[in-house]
């Protein structure tokens, strides 16, 4: 079905929609042998066209919004952040600029390229970063994000909420109408000791199967965050937004955990409420420049321009302004 024939369609009606049944065109005895053959050939394209997508968007983002005469940067964790700092390099020389990481990765990435990086508890006081550049696991129509796909989310949050903005950077597969549309779990940061009762009440608020991720070797047990805590991933239906939530016939509010349906903002209080949580990998609220315009003195979780790169080698702008369907850049 095409997008344009379900935008009339309330968003919570359509999510389910989206999950398209792919008719397979070859005949069964062919399978295996294509199975391998594409796996491979397959996997190798896709990745290329992925890595190829990251770095559109993330040359494009730079242009945008960084300066050679910035004095603060902040820099996210993963694997698109690396070609945001490659972008970086290749326009400015300035040794002036520190750049704040937000975990050990991104330190490491900071001193590889010969940046200079300063840690975020040596920051002066008074200051805020010009700008903040980072990846998600997936983001909605309102530019809410979710992070910790790679076990970094509490420093990233701290970063993006110091900077007058905080710009995110993505390929196309995170572009999603609501939040765990694909990405399946919200990842949360928690103290070890508390995980039996966290696991518990993320169970209470609807999380049928919430599980502490484990390292890559399971006989290492959990992993360990840059805060030596756990991580949870915790499965949810998709997410609504405030738009989606109407009154209910018997006065209770759609989007507060009824039949299982949140909206993103009251279950990421209700996460952050659990004793033992240290932060939520939902990135919401208000963004950089709607807290500064208050008068808030610092920025917020959520971007103000989101970068995705897509797989014909364009890259799409999304703001709130634009909505869904977001700009196509030159
Ligand atoms: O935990 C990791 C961070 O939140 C990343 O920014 C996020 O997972 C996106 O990572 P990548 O750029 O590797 O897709």
């Amino acid at each position: 079905m095409p997008f344009f024939a379900l935008r009339n369609t309330p968003r919570h009606y359509l999510l389910p929609q989206l999950k398209l049944a792919i008719p397979n065109p070859y005949p069964p005895l062919h399978i295996s042998i294509i199975r391998s053959y594409a796996s491979q050939q397959g996997a190798t394209k896709m990745t290329s066209k992925i890595e190829e997508a990251k770095q559109s968007a993330a040359r494009k983002a730079v242009e945008d919004h960084f300066d050679p005469n910035f004095s603060y940067v902040g820099i996210g964790s993963g694997t698109t952040i690396i070609y945001v700092i490659e972008a970086i390099k290749e326009r400015s020389s300035n040794p002036q600029i520190q750049f704040v990481p937000t975990g050990y990765q991104s330190r490491q990435a900071i001193v590889d390229a010969g940046l200079k990086p300063i840690a975020f508890d040596s920051l002066p006081n008074d200051v805020l970063l010009d700008v903040a550049f980072d990846g998600a696991d997936e983001v909605d129509e309102d530019l809410n994000c979710i992070k910790g796909g790679g076990a970094c989310l509490f420093q990233e949050k701290l970063v993006a909420e110091r900077a007058r903005k905080f710009v995110c950077v993505a390929d196309y597969r995170k572009d999603q109408p609501r939040l765990l549309t694909t990405w399946p779990t919200i990842p949360i940061e928690i103290a070890p000791l508390s995980a039996p009762v966290v696991l518990s009440a993320l169970r209470a608020l609807g999380s049928p199967s919430p599980t502490i991720r484990s390292n890559k070797q399971a006989k290492a047990g959990p992993l360990k965050t840059d805060q030596d805590f756990f991580i949870v991933d915790a499965p949810f239906p998709p997410l609504l937004l405030p738009q989606d939530v109407t009154g209910s016939g018997d006065g209770t509010k759609f989007g507060e955990g009824g039949e299982g349906k949140w909206e993103v903002g009251s279950l990421a209080k209700r996460i952050k409420e659990i004793t033992g949580v240290l932060d939520v990998g939902i990135f919401w609220g208000v963004d950089g420049a709607q807290a500064l315009k208050e008068g808030r003195g610092k920025g917020g979780q959520r971007p103000v321009a989101v970068y995705f790169g897509l797989q014909d080698g364009r890259v799409k702008l999304r703001t709130v302004e634009t909505g869904l369907e977001g700009r196509i850049l030159d």
